[in-house]
């Protein structure tokens, strides 16, 4: 069944916002993993806007599910993948700044310098995943790269749902196959919800890990972190 990895950017958002430890990000982390959640990802971008780096540290010792970083593979990003060495590393190519993740990765044009990232990643003993829009060109150069799992970047599929969910869904199944011919183990984030993810899990059956951070942290708001996190769950059943 497909895991659950909370994303929790956003509680450090808010707890940036007035500059003290309320909300503390390692006891929100801990608690996700009591209220349910499989994996807890964090995103530290290069400005710190809101996983710092010294939170990931403080994570590093407490995380007993599966510890996921995603980040840019700058010097900084693969120094903290060396100390913290984590169950997985999700490479993403955002440049600095960018207001969130807004596409996957050219996998042929930057194919050499992922080989030697992931070749560097495996020697930590940390599985690779690398983000990537539904597109299959780019699916045979990832399985190059000798990356264990590609992320399928979900926004496009987020955007489209709402009005036409088979034509949103239609590129991931035709890339989810793919990934799954080629021995490409699948995640997929960015933009899920509690109205969209359900569908994407039953037409794409074989996600190994979807990574869900904004929409479940503000639907916590309203219904509590840890009612919300048996409700993301609930939507990763297969029926
Ligand atoms: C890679 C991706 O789509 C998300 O994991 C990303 O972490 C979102 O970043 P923000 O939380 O900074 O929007
Ligand atoms: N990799 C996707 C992720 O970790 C969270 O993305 P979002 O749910 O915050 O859009």
């Amino acid at each position: 069944m497909t895991k659950l990895s909370v994303n929790i950017n956003k509680i450090a958002t808010l707890r940036n916002a007035r500059g003290g430890n309320n909300p503390d990000v390692t006891q929100v982390a801990l608690d996700a993993e009591r209220f349910g959640a499989e994996g807890i990802t964090v995103h530290p971008r290069p400005d710190e806007r809101h996983i710092r780096y010294d939170d990931v540290m403080k994570l590093k010792e407490v995380v007993t599910t599966e510890f996921n970083i995603e980040g840019y593979p700058d010097e900084r990003f693969m120094e903290i993948i060396r100390i913290v060495k984590p169950a997985q590393a999700t490479l993403v190519p955002d440049p600095p700044n960018v207001l969130t993740s807004n596409s996957g990765w050219d996998t042929i044009a930057h194919q050499d310098r992922l080989k030697d990232i992931i070749a560097e990643l495996h020697e930590y003993g940390t599985r690779t995943s690398i983000f990537i829009n539904p597109e299959v060109k780019y699916f045979e150069p990832a399985k190059l790269t000798g990356t264990d799992r590609v992320e399928l970047y979900t926004e496009p599929y987020a955007v489209l749902f709402p009005n036409d969910k088979e034509q949103a869904v239609a590129p991931y199944i035709e890339v989810a196959k793919l990934a799954q011919d080629l021995g490409l183990g699948l995640n997929a984030g960015h933009d899920l919800d509690l109205d969209n993810l359900k569908f994407l899990i039953q037409r794409i059956p074989h996600i190994d890990e979807v990574s869900i951070g904004h929409a479940l942290i503000c639907d916590a708001l309203y219904y509590g972190l840890e009612n919300t996190i048996q409700m993301y769950r609930r939507q990763l059943e297969m029926d």
